[in-house]
C-alpha cells in the first residue's frame, strides 16, 4: 500500500468529520463566487437600467447577494469549527496509534532511535501528518468540487468558454502545483530528515553540555548545529519558492481565465447574445476563483515532507515487538521463586553471547549479590528478570511459570528495580515518589521514605513532597536521588527489588547507610544486587561471580574471600 493511501485509511475513523468540513467549505467559497458574480451582474444591470431608463426587478439579486453573504460568513465559521475539531480528532486518533505502537517496543527495540529521534517522530512527524488533511485533501477536494461547478455553469451559459476556462483552470491550478510538488520533493524530504537530525542532536548537546563544554567541544558543535539549521533552512526556501511560484500560476490562470472571458463574450454582447451584465458576472466570478485555488500550491509542495514524515511513523508501526504480552495470560503464582535455566542472550553485532547458557535459582526472601566485572552481563540478567528482553533461549521462570505466560503489568507488580540513574520526573517530588504507587496512603509513603533514609532528605527540603525537581532530579543529590528512587520502589510493594549498582556514584559510607537501610527493613523481600563495588556484600545470602555471560563461582562471601580472586579483588580496592 502507498504512503498516502496508507495515511489516508489512518483517518478513515474521522472520515464523517472530514466530509462534512469539505461540503461546508466549498459552500462558503462558492458562495463568495456567487457574492461577487451576483453583485457584479446586479451593479451593472442597474447602471444600465439607468442609462436606459428602465426598471429592472432588483429585490431577486438583493436577496439572492444577502443569502449568498449570510452562507459565505456562517461557512467559514462553521467551516473554521469543523476543520478544528477534524483535525484535533485526527492528532488524538494518530498519536493514540502511534503510542500504542510504540509502548511493547520499548526498550528492547528501541535502542537504535535516541530520544530526540523518538521525540520528533511523536511532535513534529505527527504535525505533518495532520497538514495532509488540513492543507492536502480539504483545500484538494474543495478546489475540485469549486472548478467542477464553476464549469458546469459556464457550459449552461456558453459551452466553449467553458472548455477554455476548463483548460486554464486545471493546468494553472492543478498541473502546475502538481509538477512543483514532483520538484519539492528532494527539499520537503531533507527537511523532514534534517528537522529530525537537528533535534537529536540538540537533545544530545543539551544531555550532554557539561562535558561539551569542558572539553572543549562546545564550538564544534555549536558550528554543526549551525550547518544543519542551515541546510533545513535552504530546504523550506526551496519548498517555500516553489510553493510561491505554483500561487502566482493560480492567479494568473484566474488572469487568463478572464482574459479568455472577455475575448469570447465580448462578440456576443455586442451582437446583443448575451447581457452586458452577464459578461461581468462571469469576470468577477472567475476572479474570485482564485479563491479556491490559492490553497493548492502549498498544499502538493508541502506533501513529500508529510509523506517522509509519514514513513517515519509507519516505520513505527510496523516494528514487531519482541516482548508482548501473550493471547491468554496465567495468573500470577503465589511464590515469587525465581529461576534463569541455561538462558542465553546474543545481541547482535556483537562477537560473543552476553549471557551464556546461564542456570541460577533466586528463592523467594533471599539476598543474593551479582558481581562480575564491566560487560560481565549484569544488566542483561536484570533486564531478562524484568522481561524487558527474552532470552534467545532457555527460560526464566517466576514461581515456575515461564514470565512469556504473565502480562508484563503482572510481572512488574512482583519484581521491581532500582535503577542506576533513576528516572525522576519534572515537576513536585510527590509525583515521582508515587509513580508506582499513585493510591498509596500517607502511611504507606511514610514506611517506605523512612526504609529508604529517604525521610531526613523530605525533612529538610523547604516544601517537602511539594518541592520542585528537574527531568533528572537536578534539584537533589545523587545519593538522595538514590533514595526517593528506593523509597519509589519499596511503595510498589513489589516483594523482589532489583537493585543495580545502587552505590554507583556515591561516597562509601552514603552507600553502606542507604543499602543496610533497604536490607534491614526488607527481611521479607528478595533482593537482588547487581554490583562490581563491596558494598553490602557481607549482608548477601549469596555472591554470584559473572564474568563473560557465564557464572563462574558462587556462594557466602566467607567462602568466596578465601577462593575467589575477584571478590578478593573487590575489597582490595576499599580505601
Ligand atoms: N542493547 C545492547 N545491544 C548490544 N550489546 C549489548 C546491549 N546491552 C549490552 N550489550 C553487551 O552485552 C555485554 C553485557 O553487557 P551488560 O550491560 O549486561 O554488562 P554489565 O555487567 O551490566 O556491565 P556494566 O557493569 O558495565 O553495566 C556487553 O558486552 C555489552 O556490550
Amino acid at each position: 500500500m502507498s504512503t498516502l493511501w496508507r495515511l489516508l485509511s489512518l483517518g478513515r475513523p474521522q472520515a464523517g468529520w472530514i466530509a462534512l468540513s469539505i461540503v461546508i467549505s466549498t459552500a462558503a467559497t462558492l458562495a463568495n463566487i456567487g457574492l461577487l458574480a451576483t453583485s457584479g451582474w446586479f451593479i451593472t444591470a442597474m447602471g444600465l437600467a439607468g442609462v436606459a431608463g428602465l426598471t429592472i426587478n432588483y429585490f431577486t439579486p438583493a436577496a439572492l447577494i444577502r443569502m449568498f453573504a449570510i452562507i459565505r460568513t456562517g461557512g467559514r465559521y462553521a467551516d473554521r469549527v469543523i476543520s478544528h475539531e477534524a483535525t484535533l480528532r485526527l492528532l488524538t486518533t494518530i498519536r493514540s496509534r502511534l503510542f500504542a505502537g510504540l509502548e511493547p517496543l520499548v526498550p528492547a527495540d528501541t535502542g537504535d532511535l535516541g530520544t530526540g529521534d523518538l521525540v520528533t517522530r511523536l511532535t513534529k512527524d505527527t504535525d505533518r501528518l495532520e497538514l495532509v488533511f488540513l492543507r492536502l485533501v480539504s483545500p484538494l477536494s474543495v478546489a475540485v468540487l469549486t472548478v467542477a461547478v464553476i464549469i458546469a455553469v459556464l457550459a449552461l451559459l456558453v459551452p466553449a468558454l467553458a472548455l477554455a476556462v476548463a483548460v486554464i483552470l486545471i493546468a494553472g491550478g492543478f498541473v502546475l502545483p502538481a509538477i512543483l510538488g514532483q520538484l519539492a520533493r528532494p527539499a520537503g524530504e531533507t527537511i523532514t530528515a534534517q528537522t529530525a537530525e537537528l533535534r537529536r542532536e540538540l537533545t544530545e548537546t543539551f544531555d550532554g553540555l557539561s562535558p561539551l563544554l569542558m572539553t572543549g567541544a562546545a564550538a564544534a558543535r555549536t558550528q554543526r548545529l549551525q550547518q544543519q539549521m542551515d541546510a533545513l533552512l535552504t530546504a523550506e526556501q526551496q519548498v517555500a519558492r516553489l510553493g510561491l511560484t505554483g500561487q502566482a500560476g493560480v492567479a494568473l490562470s484566474a488572469d487568463l481565465a478572464v482574459v479568455a472571458a472577455m475575448v469570447l463574450l465580448i462578440p456576443l454582447v455586442a451582437t446583443g447574445a448575451l447581457e452586458g451584465a452577464s459578461l461581468t458576472m462571469v469576470v468577477l466570478g472567475l476572479l474570485a476563483s482564485a479563491e479556491a485555488l490559492a490553497a493548492v500550491p502549498d498544499a502538493l509542495t508541502g506533501i513529500p515532507a508529510a509523506l517522509a514524515s509519514a514513513r517515519r511513523i509507519f516505520a513505527i508501526l510496523d516494528r514487531t515487538p519482541s516482548v508482548c504480552d501473550p493471547a491468554q495470560p496465567l495468573p500470577l503464582p503465589a511464590s515469587t521463586d525465581l529461576r534463569l535455566s541455561d538462558v542465553r542472550v546474543h545481541y547482535p553485532d556483537q562477537g560473543r553471547a552476553s549471557l551464556d547458557g546461564l542456570t541460577l535459582d533466586i528463592p523467594a526472601g533471599s539476598r543474593v549479590a551479582i558481581v562480575g566485572e564491566s560487560g560481565a552481563g549484569k544488566s542483561t540478567l536484570a533486564a531478562l528478570l524484568l522481561r524487558l528482553r527474552d532470552p534467545d533461549s532457555g527460560q526464566v521462570t517466576l514461581g515456575g511459570l515461564d514470565l512469556r505466560s504473565l502480562t508484563q503489568d503482572d510481572l512488574h507488580s512482583r519484581i521491581t528495580m532500582v535503577r542506576q540513574s533513576p528516572y525522576i520526573l519534572s515537576g513536585p517530588l510527590a509525583d515521582s515518589l508515587r509513580l508506582g504507587a499513585p493510591d498509596a496512603t500517607t502511611e504507606q509513603v511514610q514506611a517506605a521514605v523512612k526504609a529508604a533514609g529517604f525521610d531526613r532528605v523530605l525533612a529538610r527540603l523547604p516544601d517537602g513532597e511539594k518541592t520542585m525537581v528537574g527531568t533528572a532530579g537536578q534539584t537533589l543529590s545523587g545519593g538522595e536521588v538514590r533514595r526517593l528512587a528506593i523509597a519509589r520502589a519499596l511503595l510498589t510493594g513489589a516483594p523482589v527489588l532489583l537493585l543495580d549498582e545502587p552505590g554507583e556514584g556515591l561516597d562509601p559510607l552514603t552507600e553502606q547507610a542507604m543499602i543496610d537501610a533497604v536490607l534491614d527493613e526488607q527481611r521479607q523481600r528478595t533482593v537482588i544486587l547487581l554490583t562490581h563495588r563491596p558494598t553490602g556484600l557481607e549482608k548477601m545470602d549469596r555472591i554470584i561471580v559473572l564474568s563473560a555471560g557465564r557464572i563462574v563461582d558462587s556462594g557466602p562471601l566467607p567462602e568466596l574471600l578465601a577462593r575467589n580472586a575477584y571478590v578478593q579483588g573487590l575489597f582490595e580496592t576499599l580505601p
